[in-house]
């Protein structure tokens, strides 16, 4: 297996905060850690962007992915509002997390939570080749559902 190397930059201000983290061997995702300076309260059906206090340089043909953790989600109704969201290779700013309160009460997010997990991802390079009209297969512009619930 190919390993990446990604470099990863400490925001000046978060050195008490632990470095986005994988909690076990084989995890898919680097737990992030909000970097809030003060407790934020977020009402349901609120969102807010969630600084992570981190910023990252990864080799063009890779990407992130900010994707929700289940367990927020299934206890708090906590997710990620554009889920999965995208880190550009060459975007060398803070990682931001869009959250919403999906549930039913406010959610607190405190200093150091772990509220978003980021995934590695590799991208095709492709070359869009404008065209005329398209290969025809079976099923043609059926979609939606055109095959039952
Ligand atoms: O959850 C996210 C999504 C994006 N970003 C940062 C990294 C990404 O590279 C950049 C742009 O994201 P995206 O392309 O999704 O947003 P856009 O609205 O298209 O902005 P832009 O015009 O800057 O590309 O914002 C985050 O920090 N967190
Ligand atoms: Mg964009």
């Amino acid at each position: 297996m190919t390993a990446y190397s990604v470099k990863l930059l400490r925001l000046p201000g978060n050195e008490d905060l632990p470095l986005p983290v994988r909690m076990s061997e084989g995890a898919s995702g680097y737990d992030l850690h909000a970097a809030v300076t003060e407790e934020v309260t977020l009402a349901p059906g609120d969102r807010t962007l969630v600084p992570t206090g981190i910023a990252i340089a990864m080799p063009n043909g890779l990407e992130a992915q900010i994707r929700p953790r289940s367990g927020l989600a299934a206890k708090h109704g906590i997710t990620c509002l554009n889920s999965p969201g995208t880190i550009d290779a060459d975007y060398r700013g803070e990682i931001k997390v869009i959250l919403i309160n999906l549930g039913q009460e406010p959610f607190v997010i405190r200093r150091g939570e772990r509220i978003a997990q980021m995934v590695f991802q590799t991208v095709p390079q492709v070359e869009l080749v404008p065209a005329d009209r398209l290969p025809e297969t079976e099923r043609g512009d059926g979609g939606f559902g055109h095959t039952g619930r």
